[in-house]
């Protein structure tokens, strides 16, 4: 008979959005949350036996549950308590993952009573993710669609050229790239204490863009391994980054037909192009550590 290989079952995406009122002040939290469970699955699919399956539909039910009864602290601290919940409350579920996305929403400024409004961020996506097998925690947090733009003090060139290369070197050209970033947290036992999880996320996204604003650009790549070595110098708490930065490129408009000079000395108009693009991808380690990041951020 073919064997069974790697299984996991859970409720994705389940979209939690929690109010907290304050008087008339309220807060609020808006959560994508993936769970994901392995364990004692082998009869499940062998013979349909469903005496092992806790039901994705009471996964969902707990997340929900959870948001009530527990909070929102942040969403790591969210993730912990529910993969630390499945794993040990039922005996034949062995692994938790959950995933979360957080899109942030922003405070607007009214006349009327209380503070109520809110408009959503159009900055990034804040990305969790928490791994338990009872014994070992591994938190991987991270960002997507974070849009940044250098409009100098970047160039390119010196690079390889063959029969194919109609590159122009460039000196002094737009650096733009939508962020997308990964980092491995070295806490991963009970014993230790929690980072601070939101105080980390906000230094560390702020590293990242001084980073990136701070390093004159000789290439993205250069760029990217300035902005994951900066996280990993200042976050003692992070061993490993991972960055998946599209080269978003602005080619300058060719204008001579029209006997307008492009660019001058002040100024220059740019296409911005949105395919194809470059994806400049790589890993930033903490000297004397295992990369555990996968190479494609999209499976994680
Ligand atoms: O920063 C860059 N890195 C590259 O590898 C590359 N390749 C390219 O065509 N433009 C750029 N820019």
């Amino acid at each position: 008979m073919p064997i069974l290989g790697q299984n996991q079952y859970g409720k994705a995406e389940n979209r939690v959005v929690k109010i907290t009122r304050d008087g008339t002040t309220h807060h609020i939290k808006d959560l994508n949350v993936s769970v994901s469970l392995s364990g004692d699955m082998d009869e499940v699919h062998y013979s349909g036996s469903n005496a092992n399956v806790l039901p994705t539909d009471t996964t969902k039910n707990t997340v929900y549950a959870f948001a009530k009864e527990h909070g929102i602290e942040s969403a790591e601290q969210f993730g912990i308590r529910l993969a630390r919940h499945f794993v040990t409350s039922q005996p034949s579920i062995h692994r938790a993952r959950i995933r979360i996305e957080e899109y942030g929403w922003e405070r607007i400024e009214n006349s009327g009573e209380g503070e109520h409004s809110f408009v959503r961020t159009g900055q990034e996506t804040r990305l969790a993710q928490i791994t338990y097998d009872g014994d070992t925690w591994e938190v991987v947090s991270g960002l997507t669609d974070l849009t940044v733009l250098n409009s100098t003090n970047s160039e390119f060139w010196g690079y390889v050229k063959d029969k194919y290369t109609t590159l122009p070197e460039a000196y002094d050209r737009i650096l733009a790239t939508s962020v997308s970033g990964r980092w491995r947290f070295n806490w991963s036992d009970d014993d230790q204490p929690m980072p601070d999880w939101d105080e980390s996320y906000e230094q560390t996204k702020q590293h990242l863009l001084r980073a990136f604003a701070e390093t004159y650009s000789l290439s993205l790549q250069q760029t990217l391994h300035a902005m994951g070595a900066r996280i990993i110098d200042h976050r003692a708490e992070i061993d490993e980054v991972r960055f998946s930065l599209p080269n978003r490129h602005h080619f300058l408009v060719d204008l001579e037909p029209f006997g307008l000079k492009n660019p001058t000395a002040d100024e220059a108009v740019y296409f911005a192009a949105d395919r194809p693009y470059g994806l400049i991808e790589a890993t930033v380690l903490r000297d004397g550590c295992e990369a555990g990041i996968p190479a494609d951020l999209t499976n994680l």
